[in-house]
């Protein structure tokens, strides 16, 4: 245990309150300036001819509990099976959640976003939600550039906050949302409206109106307490509305942006309480589905539009969902639908979602560093790369995996496939999602000869573990086991390695719990569980190209996602690390002359 907590990288605080490496600031300096991103090879396990397969089985969890509620062991997976009961040393679990991930407690759920940052960084870093954290318990989310950028606009016209509702911790907080608009008021701004979007994702679904009950009722509260003018004004389930990722479909930011900024929606209320109950209505639609409302005036017109002068802060610290609507709101040219009117205002987002792209310009926190990721290195040693997913996931194998770094790193080196994702549906209808194309894109890859590491991630086990659908994600995920079968053969036939794993749990828990494991009933129906979990997760590694020698040592029993980086990174016949042996997490792996 004490081993990969022990060598957390990250241990003093810089001025925004960053963990920074603890021995590692001028090395970093002097990496950067000379820019050597290389490795040696590693002592004792030879570089491969053939390429290293590493597939991510998005959202594939292992539970304790064994019943008609754990997807995962209801689906036919032969392939996953096979890898966990034929070779007990190249087999294991790895914790997949809370400060594991870099997340604020143990409590909370893994996420994509800190999952793929983990396994392509080999660190635990800090992530966004601990960022936000600490930069609203120290004020200096009202103290930096960011608040500075807006603060005039915000006294003086309207403050615009707008974000996921729920206290999922994925990609937002309720507690921090209350925090920020607590001390907006402090700070002079007396007019303030919320776009909140419903979450029954990262939260149980049907809890919409609850969410927005008790937004309302603080609302209210701090309104008397201040005597501001605060105000629920628009809203919609985050799957229909502005929370689209990768340019999926630009048609929910649209809706997104239409009622949030134009007050236009096709559905108007005069409280938005009665909005979501009336279209929550005998709960026909999941939250994550709510059609876009507005709330209006008694004169019908929409109370919180945004208007020339006013500042707008989108409250969601996760980047993929919220990158669309920044552009929407920051590009002068922007082309991906007509906005009709582009109000002149002063925009940040609580972080930076894309460091890359500069995206937002103003940000109230900084985002997380995450320094030297293992791609970095991959191409630094010549290595060639192919990454795939589909649309709904490709930013993951790609930006997450590479410490939040858009776009290609060396594009002689490097090719990332995406498969269009299906539109418009909700992904229990469609179970299978691309991963067959997925699947035979990446094959082609490992046949091709043009590569020496590919990695794909399989959307499906999580995307339709999220829609509460039992038997669909049981279709998905034994369809995912069938493509695991074809891509392991390919590697067999090829002579090459592989590494398996996920990146959170969700497909293997589908209900809700009590304490003592008991599914929960409501009205004598069991309560669907539509979010991520915090159970480990599977990780193997084999292939006819992996030595006999080498297998997974057993001396870290609380290894997590982040010893996955110098795993692959050995298997790739790379020693780990350059100057800083413990820079990264350690290797899940030994040789066993090595005798660790
Ligand atoms: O869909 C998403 O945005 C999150 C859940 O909120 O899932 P994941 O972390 O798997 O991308
Ligand atoms: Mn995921
Ligand atoms: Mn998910």
């Amino acid at each position: 245990m004490a081993e990969t907590q022990g060598r957390r990288a990250h241990i003093t605080d810089d001025q925004f309150g960053h963990k920074l490496p603890e021995h590692s600031e001028e090395a970093l300096r002097a990496e950067a300036a000379s820019a050597v991103f290389h490795l040696p090879q590693h002592p004792s396990i030879a570089r491969c001819d053939e390429p290293l397969l590493l597939i991510v089985l998005d959202g594939l969890g292992e539970s304790k509990y064994h019943d008609q509620y754990n997807a995962v062991e209801q689906a036919d997976t032969p392939t996953l099976d096979a890898l966990k009961a034929t070779a007990p040393r190249r087999w294991r679990t790895l914790k997949a959640h809370g400060t594991a991930v870099g997340l604020p407690t143990d409590a909370d759920m893994g996420n994509s976003e800190v999952g793929h940052n983990a396994l392509g960084a080999g660190q635990i870093v800090d992530q966004g939600a601990k960022c936000v954290d600490r930069a609203l318990a120290s004020g200096n989310v009202f103290k930096l550039d960011g608040w500075k950028h807006i603060e005039s606009h915000a006294q003086s016209g309207t403050l615009h906050l707008l974000g996921l509702l729920s206290d999922g911790g994925v990609h937002s907080r309720y507690d921090q949302l209350i925090l920020l608009v607590e001390g907006a008021i402090k700070h002079g701004v007396r007019r303030i409206r919320l776009h909140v979007l419903s979450d029954g994702r990262d939260v149980n679904d049907n809890t919409a109106v609850a969410w927005v009950e008790r937004l309302q009722g603080d609302v209210q509260d701090l309104n008397k307490q201040h005597s501001v003018d605060v105000r629920i004004a628009s809203g919609g389930g985050r799957m229909a509305v502005t929370m689209d990722r990768y340019e999926s479909d630009w048609g929910v930011v649209q809706r997104g942006y239409y009622a949030a900024v134009l007050g236009e929606a096709p559905h108007s209320f005069t409280d938005p309480v009665a909005a979501v109950r009336e279209l929550k209505k005998d709960n026909s639609v999941s939250d994550q589905y709510v059609e876009p409302w507005v709330v209006v005036g008694e004169d019908g017109k929409p109370v919180g539009a945004v208007e020339d002068g006013d500042a707008v802060v989108t409250f969601n610290f996760r980047a993929d969902r919220v990158v669309e609507i920044s552009q929407a709101l920051e590009y002068p040219d922007f082309k991906k639908f007509d906005r009709k009117r582009w109000p002149d205002i002063r925009f940040a987002g609580i972080m930076q979602y894309d460091g890359e792209l500069q995206l937002p310009k103003h940000f109230l926190v900084p985002p997380p560093l995450i320094e030297r990721a293992s791609e970095q290195y991959v191409v630094g040693n010549k290595l060639r790369v192919f990454a795939c997913s589909e649309s709904q996931k490709i930013g993951h194998v790609t930006f997450f995996w590479n410490g939040n770094r858009s776009g290609y790193l060396d594009p002689k080196l490097e090719k990332f496939q995406e498969i269009p994702s299906d539109q418009g549906i909700s992904f229990d209808q469609a179970p299978a999602m691309k991963a067959h194309e997925i699947a035979a894109a990446t094959k082609e890859a490992l046949l091709s000869g043009q590569y020496d590491f590919v990695r794909c991630n399989f959307p499906n086990p999580d995307m339709v573990g999220h829609t509460g659908n039992l038997e669909a994600t049981i279709k998905a995920v034994t369809v995912t086991d069938s493509c695991v079968k074809e891509l392991l053969e390919a590697v067999e036939q090829i002579g090459g390695r592989f590494l398996l794993t996920a990146d959170h749990g969700n497909a293997e828990e589908m209900v809700k719990r009590d304490k003592s494991g008991a599914p929960v009933e409501i009205d004598g129906k069991p309560v669907q569980l539509t979010s991520h979990t915090l159970n480990p997760v599977p990780c193997a590694i084999g292939g006819p190209g992996l030595p006999q020698h080498v297998q997974f040592r057993d001396d870290l029993p609380d290894a997590g996602l982040a010893n996955v980086t110098a795993t692959f990174l050995n298997l790739l016949g790379l020693q780990a690390s350059s100057w800083a042996p413990d820079f990264y997490e350690p290797s899940l792996i030994a040789t066993v002359e090595d005798g660790k």
